[in-house]
């Protein structure tokens, strides 16, 4: 950013407090409260319907806040009694359309921000090349966005929200009109584009392998509420719930009698926990596939005998469902296929113990 002479934007921290939206009866968010540093690339994750727009639309102050306050490094943007308007909050957000103009050039498209604000001259011409290099678009200048690729127009409305500086950007599944190859593409240009502006950046996204691959920190939405907050590692080793753990990563989720919730099982107690009878396992234990060796040999005294139930190749490796003599099933990789039907000896390294569903 500083060798490109630009201004770095004073990337500023975000406090949401038991923030509430309701429409009519439906509460969209509900009391969620959330502590985002400066600089940090946060994903607001979850399905559909779960309030993330709503939550990203209350930032930017295209909602107003029935309950709570959402504050910018110490000013209240929003309370039950304040809305600053967007234009004051020196935010920009970039919407899954693009929302570019059709009649003008990407440098007209970039520009127009800092155009409003009465920028002319030379000035404005080097705040939209500026702008159009950090997002490598500086040959595209001329160019109107319909001859443009999908990934490229993102671009633009990316450069277009830095033109003016935002302290913070909002976006809303940027990627989501994008295919699979173009999304990989533009992952690495979001991280890119991070790491270069330093700004805060607020990411909306139902998907969680992007919202794992782009963010800092990841906020789980369901129904309106945060379920839990934490590095993607965090919340990949560590789901607090049978839901998070099923929304996040793959993994099987068995029964077993030992371990506490929030707590990791070591390989021998679990399988020690998993030969109980069927009343005292009553913990539910996460199992992640990397944490499962499979023989093809008969099991050996501490071992589980499973059925192979399904064979699917994923390039590097096959992917197994196994049937587990209690009828649960484990999914496992493993280097080759073995044959439908057949029995194979499990070893489970290690689990993670979830909490009860609230
Ligand atoms: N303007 C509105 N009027 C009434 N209800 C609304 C309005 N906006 C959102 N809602 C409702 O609030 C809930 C949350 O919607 P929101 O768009 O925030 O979810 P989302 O998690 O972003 O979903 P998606 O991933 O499908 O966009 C939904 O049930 C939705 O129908």
């Amino acid at each position: 950013m500083a060798e490109l002479g630009m201004a770095v934007p004073s990337s500023a921290g975000l406090s949401i407090d038991r923030v509430t939206k309701r429409f009519g009866e439906q509460t969209a968010v509900d009391a969620l409260s959330l502590t985002i540093n400066p600089g940090e690339f946060v994903a607001l994750l979850g399905p559909s319907g779960c309030g993330k727009t709503t939550m990203l639309r209350m930032l930017a102050g295209f909602e107003t806040v029935n309950d709570g306050t959402i504050q910018l490094a110490n000013r209240t943007l929003a309370s039950a009694d304040i809305h600053v308007p967007p234009e004051q909050r020196n935010m920009a957000m970039v919407f899954q359309s693009y929302a570019l103009w059709p009649h003008m050039s990407v440098a007209d498209n970039v520009g127009y921000p800092v155009k409003l604000r009465g920028l002319r001259g030379a000035a404005y011409h080097q705040k939209v090349q500026q702008a159009l290099a950090l997002v490598e678009l500086d040959a595209y200048a001329d160019r109107m966005p319909q001859a443009l690729s999908g990934g490229q127009r993102q671009r633009v409305a990316l450069a277009r929200c830095l033109v003016s500086d935002p302290s913070v950007v909002l976006l809303d599944e940027p990627l989501a009109n994008l295919d699979r190859h173009l999304r990989a593409t533009m992952e690495h240009s979001f991280r890119d584009f991070h790491q270069r502006t330093g700004a805060t950046l607020v990411y909306v996204t139902h998907d969680q392998t992007e919202a794992m691959a782009l963010a800092d920190k990841i906020a789980v939405m369901k129904a309106g509420k945060l379920v839990q907050w934490g590095a993607p590692e965090t919340l990949y080793r560590q789901p607090r719930t049978a839901w998070v753990a099923g929304f996040i990563g793959q993994g099987s989720q068995l029964k077993v009698a030992a371990g506490h919730p929030g707590k990791r099982l070591e390989g021998a107690a679990l399988m020690r926990g998993l030969n109980a009878i069927t009343s005292e396992r009553t913990q539910s234990v996460l199992v992640r596939p990397e944490h499962i060796q499979i023989s093809t040999q008969a099991p050996v005294a501490h071992q589980l005998a499973a059925q192979v139930e399904s064979v699917i190749f994923r390039g590097e490796r096959y992917e197994l469902s196994l049937r587990l003599p209690s009828g649960e099933t484990l999914l496992a990789y493993h280097h080759i296929a073995p044959d439908l039907g057949s029995q194979v000896a499990v070893d489970l390294q290690q689990g993670w113990c979830l909490e009860p569903e609230q």
